[in-house]
C-alpha cells in the first residue's frame, strides 16, 4: 500500500494452476532422463554398425539439445504473473501534474509503408485521452519522403476535426482508417452523432483520396508545395539517402493559435528526416530513435517516451495512462525504466496461417518473465523514462525524481528551434560521443530494442509488462511465407548475436539481474541454433528408414514410454497454453508448421549469417518489412493459402525436406503393406511415425509444389530443383555397399582333407569371332588353380560344335603337362600363359633355372600358337593331325555347326 494511506496505481496477481504446471515439468524432465539413459546404454556396438553408429550420435545430440533448450524454456513459465492498473487512482491524485509524453513513430520506406498508413498511427497517438499540451508527437521518416512530410501536413490538418470528434464521442480506436472501417455507420438514436460522424468520415477519405493520389503520382505538385514552406527543404536533398536534416514543427503546441475547431490545443506535431550521408552508417531503426531522442529533448523534452512503428496504431486511448499508473506509483514506480505492452495485430486471420501472432510468447512468456525482474523491450508499443533509455543507472536517488517538475519552458520561436534541431540530428552529432554504446539505443545489433533493455536491466532497473483488456497497439504482419521468414531471420539473426557477444545475458547479466531472468533470455537466444537440430531430425531418420537403419525403440518394448510420454505431454500441453491464448486448433498446428520452417530456414540462415559476421565477412542488414500487398496476395491471405510464388531459397530448403520425407515415407509404408510380417518394421515403426508428421505438416506445401495454378504456387523450378535433390539424398542412403574379406589359411586348416569336387563349365560358341587361342588360354588358366587336381574337373562347352576349337582343346592338353608344374613351382599369377607371358618381364639371370624354364615354356607356347592360328587360317584340320586322335572321327558325321 502507498504512503498516505493512497492505494497503489497498479495491482499484481499470479497466474492460477502453477502447481499442476510444475508436475507436467517434472514428469517431462524425468522422460527426458529416460531417453538419455535409453540412447546411452543402446548405444550401438563397434562392429559393422558404423553408420548406425554416427546416426545414433547425432540423434542423441539433437535430443540432448532439445532437451536443453525445453529446460530454458521453463524459466518463463514457472511463475507468470499479470498486472492490472487503476487508472481512476492515477487521475484523482495526479490530473494536474501528469508528466510530458514524446511519441515517436519510425517509418522508413514510403512504398512498403504507405504514407496514408503512416499517418493513421500519427493520429491514432495525437488522440490520446491526455492533456494535449503535454503530449507531443515525432514522425521520423527514414526515407526522408517529401510524400510522408505532405502525408503528415495533411494530419496535422485533419487533426484539427478529428480530435474533437474522439473527445466527443469517446471513440475507439482513433486510427480513422481503423475506425470507419470497424464501426457501423450510426442510427438516430444518438443524434449528434451521425452529423459529425458524416462530416469528419468525408473530411477523412478526401484527404485520404488526396494522399493516395499524390503518392500514386510519386511527386508533389506545385500548387500543394506552394502550402507550405517545408517542402522548401527538398531542395537541397539529393536522394532519400542523400541528404542534410529536416525538421518542421508541424503543430507547436506551446503557440496559443495552435488549436483545434473547438479551441482545445493541439499535441505538438513533428517531422524528423533526420541526416543521411552514403559515408555515414546510419545504423537503421535504432539511430532514428537516437535522433528522435535528442530532438524531442530540445522542442518538448517529454520525460516519458513511447515508440510505435508506423504500422501500429494505438489501439487504446487510455494506454498512456496505463503505463503512468505504474511509473507514477508511490512504492514501486522509481524503479521502473519501461513498460512494454503486447504487439497485436490487426490483419491476423483465423487460423493464422504463418503462425506470426505470438501469443503464447505474449500470453505466457512475458507474464513470466516479468515476474523474473521484467520483459525485454521489444520495440513498438513501449513507454521509457527518458533518462534510462539515456543511459542513467538505478540509484536509490531516483525515487525522488517524480515530485520534480518536469515539463521544462521552452520559449525559444519555432523556426529557431527547427535550425537547433538540424545539428542533432547530423551525421557527425555522435562522432567520439557515447551515443548507440551508453547514450540510448545501442548500435551494431539487429535487435536494438533487446539489447537495449537488457542492458537498461542490467543497470539495475525493472521493467513491466502489461496487457490491458482492450489491446494497446495494432500492427501489421507480414502477409507471405517469405516476408514472414525474413523477418524471423533478423530477429533470430540479432538474439543469436547478442548471446554470442559480451552482451550474453549469462556474462553481462551475471551479479546483475536475476538468474532466473538471465534463464528467460536464453529461449529467444537459441532460436538460431535450434537450426542444426531440427535440420537433423528432419533428415536423418527418415534417410535412415531407406536403409533400415533403426534408431528408436521397438514398439513392444518399454523404452517406447519415455519417448511415447515426452512427445505426448510435451504436445498437449503446447496445444493447452494455445487454445488458453485464444487460439485455435488449426492455428496451432499452422504455428507447429510455422516452428519447423523457420527452424530450417530461417534460423539456419541466421545462424550462418551470425557466423559469417563475427569473422567478418559480412555486414548488418535490416531488411524492413513490407506493410502492404498486392490485391491477389492479399486475397489468398484471407483466405489462408499459402503463399510462395518465388524461387527463394528458402523455398527450395523447405520444398526438399519435404520432398525428401514423402519419398521415405511412401518408401517404407510400401515396405509394410507388402511384407507384413517383417519383424524389422518394428524398430522402424517410430521412424515412420516422425517421417509421417513431416508429411502431414506439410501437405499445404505438397499443394504449392504440384496441384496448384495460382500465382502463389511455387515456381517450377523451385520442384525441380527440391525433387532432385531429395531423389538425390536417397539414392545416397540407399547405396550401400558392402566389402567381404575370406580367411583361407582357416579353411585349408578345418578343411583341406575334405574340400569338395569343381567342376568348372568354359562356354564358347562361335570359333571365328571368339577365336580357339582365347578360349583355351582361360581353359588353362582354371586348370591351373590352386587346387587339389583329383577334385578339379573343367569341361569345355562348345556350342558350334567346330572341330578347330576341339583340336585348340587337344593341343591345350598337352601343354598343360607342363605349365600346371610350372604354374606351381614359381607361383606364377595369373595362370592364363598368354596374359603371364605378355605381362611378365623374362626372368634374368639370377636365376637361370627358372629363366631357362620360362624361355622353354614360352618356345612351347608360342609353337601351339602358331600351330593353332595355322589352323584357323586353312580353315580345317589336316589329315595327319586328324590321325593323332581318335576324337576328330566324330565329324565325319557333321554337316552343319547347327544341324550334328
Ligand atoms: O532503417 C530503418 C529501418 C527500420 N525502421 C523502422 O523500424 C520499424 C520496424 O521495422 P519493421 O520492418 O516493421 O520490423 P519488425 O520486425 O516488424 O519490427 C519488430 O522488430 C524490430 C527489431 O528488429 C523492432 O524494432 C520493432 O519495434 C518490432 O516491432 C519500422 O517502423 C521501420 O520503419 C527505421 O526507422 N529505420
Ligand atoms: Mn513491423
Amino acid at each position: 500500500m502507498g504512503k498516505e494511506g493512497n492505494f497503489p496505481l497498479f495491482e499484481t496477481k499470479v497466474a492460477k494452476g502453477r502447481n499442476l504446471f510444475r508436475c507436467y515439468a517434472a514428469s517431462v524432465f524425468v522422460g527426458i532422463i529416460f531417453i538419455c539413459v535409453y540412447r546411452a546404454i543402446h548405444f550401438p556396438a563397434a562392429n559393422g554398425q558404423v553408420l548406425r553408429r554416427w546416426a545414433w550420435m547425432g540423434l542423441f545430440l539433437s535430443e540432448l539439445w532439445f532437451s536443453l533448450y525445453w529446460f530454458v524454456s521453463q524459466f518463463s513459465r514457472w511463475n507468470p504473473i499479470y498486472r492490472y492498473t487503476f487508472k481512476d487512482r492515477l487521475s484523482q491524485r495526479y490530473e494536474k501534474v501528469l508528466p510530458g509524453v514524446d511519441v515517436f513513430v519510425c517509418t522508413a520506406d514510403p512504398t512498403i509503408e504507405p504514407p496514408i498508413m503512416v499517418i493513421n498511427t500519427v493520429l491514432s497517438v495525437m488522440a490520446y485521452n491526455y492533456p494535449s499540451h503535454k503530449l507531443s508527437v515525432y514522425l521520423s521518416d527514414d526515407g526522408g519522403s517529401d510524400l510522408t512530410f505532405y502525408a503528415l501536413l495533411e494530419a496535422s490538418r485533419f487533426s484539427e476535426l478529428w480530435l474533437p470528434f474522439c473527445r466527443k464521442f469517446k471513440i475507439e480506436p482513433r486510427s480513422p482508417a481503423a475506425y470507419f472501417s470497424s464501426t457501423p455507420q450510426p442510427n438516430d438514436c444518438n443524434p449528434p452523432m451521425p452529423l459529425d460522424w458524416f462530416s469528419v468520415k468525408k473530411a477523412y477519405e478526401d484527404m485520404e483520396n488526396r494522399i493516395e493520389t499524390t503518392t500514386r503520382l510519386g511527386r508533389i505538385s506545385e500548387e500543394i508545395r506552394k502550402e507550405h514552406k517545408g517542402f522548401l527543404e527538398w531542395e537541397y536533398a539529393a536522394t532519400r539517402q542523400n541528404h542534410p536534416s529536416i525538421v518542421q514543427i508541424l503543430i507547436d503546441g506551446r503557440d496559443g493559435k495552435a488549436v483545434d475547431v473547438e479551441g482545445q490545443p493541439l499535441p505538438t506535431l513533428v517531422y524528423l528526416a533526420r541526416e543521411k550521408r552514403p559515408q555515414y552508417h546510419h545504423n537503421f531503426k535504432a539511430g532514428a530513435m537516437n535522433s528522435l531522442i535528442r530532438v524531442s529533448s530540445k522542442i518538448s523534452n517529454g520525460s516519458i517516451i513511447l515508440n510505435v512503428d508506423c504500422d501500429m496504431y494505438s489501439n487504446n486511448s487510455e494506454i498512456v495512462r496505463d503505463a503512468l499508473c505504474f511509473f507514477m506509483d508511490e512504492e514501486k514506480g522509481h524503479e521502473i525504466a519501461y513498460v512494454q505492452f503486447p504487439q497485436n495485430y490487426s490483419n491476423l486471420t483465423r487460423n493464422d496461417l504463418y503462425g506470426t501472432d505470438m501469443r503464447v510468447i505474449e500470453t505466457v512468456e512475458f507474464p513470466g518473465m516479468d515476474a523474473c525482474g521484467g520483459p525485454c523491450y521489444v520495440g513498438s508499443g513501449c513507454f521509457h523514462r527518458r533518462e534510462t533509455l539515456c543511459g542513467m543507472k538505478y540509484s536509490k536517488e531516483c525515487e525522488r525524481g517524480w515530485k520534480r517538475e518536469y515539463d521544462r519552458e521552452n520559449r525559444e520561436s519555432a523556426s529557431v528551434l527547427e535550425e537547433s534541431c538540424k545539428v542533432l540530428a547530423s551525421c557527425t552529432y555522435e562522432e567520439n560521443t557515447q551515443w548507440g554504446k551508453e547514450m540510448g539505443l545501442k548500435y551494431g545489433c539487429a535487435v536494438e530494442d533487446i539489447i537495449t533493455g537488457l542492458s537498461i536491466q542490467c543497470r539495475g532497473w525493472k521493467s513491466i509488462y502489461c496487457r490491458p483488456e482492450r489491446n494497446g497497439f495494432l500492427g501489421v504482419v507480414p502477409t507471405t511465407l517469405l516476408q514472414s521468414l525474413v523477418q524471423h531471420k533478423r530477429w533470430s539473426e540479432g538474439q543469436f548475436q547478442i548471446f554470442l557477444s559480451r552482451h550474453c545475458p549469462f556474462v553481462y547479466g551475471h551479479k546483475k539481474i536475476p538468474l532466473n531472468l538471465q534463464f528467460s533470455y536464453s529461449p529467444y537466444s537459441l532460436w538460431a541454433s535450434t537450426c542444426l537440430a531440427t535440420l537433423y531430425y528432419v533428415t536423418v531418420p527418415p534417410l535412415c528408414l531407406l536403409g533400415r537403419v533403426s534408431l528408436f525403440p521397438e514398439i513392444s518394448s518399454l523404452w517406447i514410454l519415455p519417448f511415447a510420454y515426452v512427445v505426448v505431454a510435451m504436445y498437449s500441453y503446447s496445444l493447452g497454453e494455445f487454445l488458453c491464448s485464444d487460439g485455435t486448433i488449426q492455428g496451432w498446428w499452422n504455428e507447429q508448421r510455422a516452428w519447423v520452417y523457420r527452424r530450417t530456414t530461417s534460423y539456419l540462415f541466421a545462424f550462418l549469417d551470425t557466423i559469417l559476421k563475427l569473422l567478418g565477412f559480412v555486414e548488418l542488414s535490416f531488411v524492413i518489412t513490407a506493410k502492404v500487398s498486392d490485391e491477389d496476395v492479399s486475397r489468398r491471405y484471407e483466405q489462408e493459402v499459402m503463399e510462395f510464388g518465388s524461387p527463394s531459397p528458402m523455398f527450395t530448403i523447405l520444398a526438399t525436406l519435404a520432398m525428401l520425407n514423402l519419398f521415405c515415407f511412401v518408401w517404407s509404408v510400401q515396405r509394410v503393406v507388402v511384407d507384413v510380417q517383417d519383424r524389422a518394421l518394428e524398430s522402424l515403426a517410430l521412424q515412420i511415425i516422425l517421417c509421417g508428421v513431416h508429411v502431414l505438416i506439410n501437405l499445404p506445401l505438397y499443394q504449392g509444389l504440384f496441384f496448384r495454378k495460382d500465382k502463389g504456387a511455387m515456381p517450377t523450378s523451385v520442384t525441380y530443383k527440391s525433387v532432385t535433390l531429395a531423389l538425390l539424398a536417397c539414392a545416397i542412403a540407399l547405396w550401400n555397399p558392402i566389402y567381404r574379406y575370406t580367411f583361407k589359411d582357416r579353411l585349408s586348416q578345418r578343411y583341406e582333407k575334405v574340400l569338395p569336387g569343381i567342376d568348372i563349365f568354359v562356354c564358347t560358341a562361335n570359333p571365328i569371332i571368339e577365336p580357339p587361342t582365347m578360349v583355351i588360354n582361360t581353359v588353362l588358366s582354371v586348370m591351373a588353380y590352386d587346387y587339389l587336381p583329383e577334385k578339379l574337373s573343367v569341361y569345355l562347352s562348345d556350342d558350334c560344335g567346330s572341330c578347330l576349337t576341339f583340336y585348340a582343346l587337344l593341343e591345350a592338353s598337352q601343354f598343360s603337362k607342363l605349365w600346371l608344374p610350372l604354374c606351381k613351382k614359381f607361383k606364377v599369377k595369373p595362370r592364363c600363359p598368354e596374359a603371364y607371358l605378355s605381362s611378365t618381364p623374362e626372368p634374368n639371370d639370377d636365376d637361370p633355372q627358372k629363366a631357362e624354364e620360362w624361355s622353354s615354356i614360352k618356345k612351347l607356347y608360342e609353337n601351339m600358337r602358331n600351330r593353332m592360328e595355322a589352323a584357323m587360317k586353312v580353315g580345317q584340320i589336316s589329315e595327319e593331325i586328324r590321325k593323332q586322335y581318335k576324337g576328330f572321327g566324330e565329324w565325319d558325321f557333321v554337316s552343319d555347326p547347327r544341324n550334328h
